[in-house]
């Protein structure tokens, strides 16, 4: 938290500018090949965006960290999620079996893990030294922790995340043009993208929301029972025992048909306005209610408002460069710039 905290003054700074970076690789791939494939440039530009805002350094320092690093991070996030992660691409019981049964070695990434950690332990001075100062963490530690934040909770989560979002938005022409016309009037007569505009675009931030609702990047959670206790659903109770493993599926919690209204609908204004609001009650992606706090104490996303609120800008920032898109949640096909 105190990490997001430091990172928050050049947040929206390096969004833009590692986001400009990417709408230009996707632009010239566009009149190369007629097509974009973006998840991996767009993985580049978490990943330069993630080190610049969360350890403070600058990713082009290091060429080969600038090209390797997030390539890194993919093999390394895919040896610990696979084991828990349905993938689909073997018939059951042979996923099971065959990917879900065994902890995976670590050797297979441990090399150009080091060369990461040994990029932080050389650039990332001041957020290493606010861990071992301001927290009792040793040097290692410190290192270990934020490359967990930026590589596992951070970049794994946005690579998740955002294709959906803009998988979403490229292919619906009709949500494209209210959008735009929310974020140009907001932003329009002088005022800029920032935190406080970005927070008056009120489809903006329900289209985040539901996309978050519809398809959580995070579907499953665990966790062991700390004490005895009863959990209630809307017509039964159960009893849990301390120690016993609870796994909380978010898909259907947050497809409820006794809280949503037509529930495996994607809406996008279903957050509008007061009754909408009160929704955000039950939108859980973050292992918490989103009008809940993250604290030491819980298990919620330390970065559940930044993430919304990054989305949001992602979102605002596109409409401000392009008036259309077209493509899907792995291409893009076209963009027509801002007129
Ligand atoms: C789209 C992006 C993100 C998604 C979908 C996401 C989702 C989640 C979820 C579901 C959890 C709970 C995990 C569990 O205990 O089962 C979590 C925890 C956490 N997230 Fe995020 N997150 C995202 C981005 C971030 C970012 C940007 C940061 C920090 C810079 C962050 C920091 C954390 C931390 C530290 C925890 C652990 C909290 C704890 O155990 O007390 N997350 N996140």
């Amino acid at each position: 938290m105190e990490t997001l905290k430091r990172s928050s003054k050049v947040w929206l700074r390096e969004l833009r500018s590692n986001l400009n970076i990417f709408w230009g690789t996707i632009e010239s791939e566009i009149s190369k090949n007629g097509a974009a494939s973006y998840v991996f440039p767009l993985q580049r530009c978490i990943f330069g965006f993630l080190c610049a805002s969360l350890a403070g350094v600058d990713v082009s320092v290091s060429p080969d960290i600038a090209e390797s690093g997030w390539k890194t991070l993919n093999t390394w996030l895919a040896l610990q999620v696979i084991p828990t992660t349905k993938l689909g691409v073997l018939p059951q019981p042979l996923e099971e079996i065959l990917l879900h049964t065994w902890a995976y070695p670590s050797q297979i990434v441990a090399g150009n893990y080091k060369k990461l950690y040994d990029f932080i332990d050389e650039n990332a001075g001041d957020c290493i030294r606010c861990g071992q100062e301001d927290f009792g963490l040793t040097r290692e530690e410190a290192i270990h922790n934020l490359l967990f934040v930026m590589g596992f909770n951070a970049y794994g989560g946005f690579s998740v995340f955002l294709p959906s979002l803009i998988g979403r938005i490229t292919g619906d022409s009709g949500l494209q043009e209210r959008i735009r016309s929310e974020v140009r009037r907001v932003c329009g007569s002088g005022s800029d993208l920032d935190y406080k505009t970005v927070n008056e675009m009120e489809l903006v931030k329900s289209v985040v929301y539901e996309t978050l609702r519809f398809s959580p990047p995070v579907p499953l959670q665990f966790a062991r029972a700390r004490k005895d206790f009863q959990i209630s659903s809307h017509d039964s109770v159960f009893e849990v025992k301390k120690g016993e493993l609870l796994c909380g599926y978010q898909p259907m919690v947050m497809r409820d048909g006794n809280v949503f209204d037509e529930p495996d609908e994607f809406k996008p204004d279903r957050y509008i306005g007061q009754t909408g609001s009160e929704l955000l009650d039950y939108l859980y992606w973050s292992n918490g209610p989103q009008t809940g706090t993250p604290s030491a104490a819980n298990k919620q996303c330390a970065a559940k408002d930044m993430v919304t609120l990054t989305a949001s800008l992602i979102v605002a920032d596109l409409f401000l460069r392009y008036d259309s898109i077209t493509g899907d949640s792995g291409s893009i096909k076209s963009v027509v710039k801002a007129t």
